[in-house]
């Protein structure tokens, strides 16, 4: 389901229940049960055979959501946490740099949430593979489950395994290779044997200290990786709003024009939540405002999640070098 689409849910699918912008969460539809929230109760037989992006009303009548589908990016938002996990941003960067995409073969640890793990799915989904490595037991099983609920086992294998300790146990292999560990540069040298030896091999380690970067670069150049980069990703936010437009002409004429500030609340609201694109609205007098409308960073730029170290392994000299990639 999270890398395929489909039009209709069906008992024992994974739907992400809409609330608003800020409120979603995952739901498994299951005949016979119902689902509560604080808009009241939902069946799940009344979802069952409605077209994914419905609106669902609540018994009462009164609350409603929507069911949407489930994309790697929708469960990024709604994963029950286990771990820290890797959010869009880096989510976006890290697949662009390691050149993912259908076909690829890539190994990670650790699985952690599963949050990576969904999207990389997704990325070289149908003919790819992600082998993805967890040493806590329970994560690594309750991530299995939810690999298995979301008919993602054709393309993800994941193993409980610490691999500080016992490596992938996967050789020459992998196309890329993304370490999300407390000490990475204690995997690099199986990293190194995991990856493809005839072609070029990628590698992201994501480490949230300075001093770990320092020490994977370190470990990355003692085993013959080259073009060693570090990145961060700073996310920042955009607001969308109508402001008025002044008359070009009215301004070459050198005629000031001023405009009243918009003080109604309800007519406030109306010229922010315009269409998008411009348009017009009258101020107090009558008169027209034209509008435009823009977009403005916001103040606060969120911290970084992480650094990410980027390497490549160049191939091993002889006849088979595929040079295509
Ligand atoms: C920050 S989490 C990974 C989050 C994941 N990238 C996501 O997006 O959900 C790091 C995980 O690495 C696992 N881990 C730490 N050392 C490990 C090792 N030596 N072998 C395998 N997994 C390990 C931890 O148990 C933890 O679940």
């Amino acid at each position: 389901m999270f890398h395929e689409y489909k039009n209709v849910i069906e008992d024992g699918d994974t739907v992400i229940v809409y609330l608003n912008h800020n409120s979603m969460s995952p739901l498994k539809v299951e005949a016979g049960q119902v689902y509560n929230n604080r808009f009241g109760t939902f069946k799940h037989d009344d979802m069952i055979g409605l077209k994914y992006g419905s609106k669902v009303v609540n018994k009462d009548g009164r609350g409603f959501v929507f069911l949407l589908h489930p994309t790697p990016a929708l469960w990024t938002q709604v994963v029950p946490h286990r771990t820290q996990i890797l959010y869009l941003p880096d989510i976006s960067f890290i697949s662009l740099y390691l050149d993912l995409r259908p076909g690829k073969v890539m190994i990670e640890s650790g699985t952690g949430s599963g949050s990576f793990s969904h999207s990389i799915a997704r990325t070289i989904a149908p003919t790819g593979h992600l082998y993805t490595f967890e040493y806590h037991e329970i994560r690594a099983q309750t991530a299995k489950k939810e690999f298995i609920e979301h008919n993602l086992t054709s393309v993800v294998t994941i193993e409980h395994r610490d691999v500080i300790a016992n490596g992938f146990g996967k050789a020459n292999i992998a196309d890329a290779v993304f370490l999300d560990l407390p000490a990475p540069w204690d995997a690099v040298a199986a990293a190194k044997a995991a990856l493809r030896k005839d072609t070029i091999g990628r590698i992201c380690c994501f480490s949230p200290c300075i001093e770990q970067v320092q020490r994977t670069a370190l470990a990355l150049d003692e085993h013959g990786f080259s073009d060693i980069r570090m990145y961060e990703s700073l996310a920042k936010d955009y607001e969308i709003r109508n402001v008025p437009q002044p008359d070009i002409d009215e301004v070459i004429d050198g005629q000031r024009v001023s405009f009243k500030p918009v003080k109604n609340d309800k007519k406030k609201r109306k010229l922010e939540n315009g269409s998008a694109g411009s348009g017009t609205d009258t101020d107090a007098n009558g008169s027209t405002i034209k509008e435009l409308t823009v977009t403005k960073p916001t103040d606060v730029v969120r911290g970084h999640t992480s650094y990410l170290t980027f390497a490549i392994l160049a191939p091993e000299e002889g006849d088979d070098v595929d040079m295509s990639e």
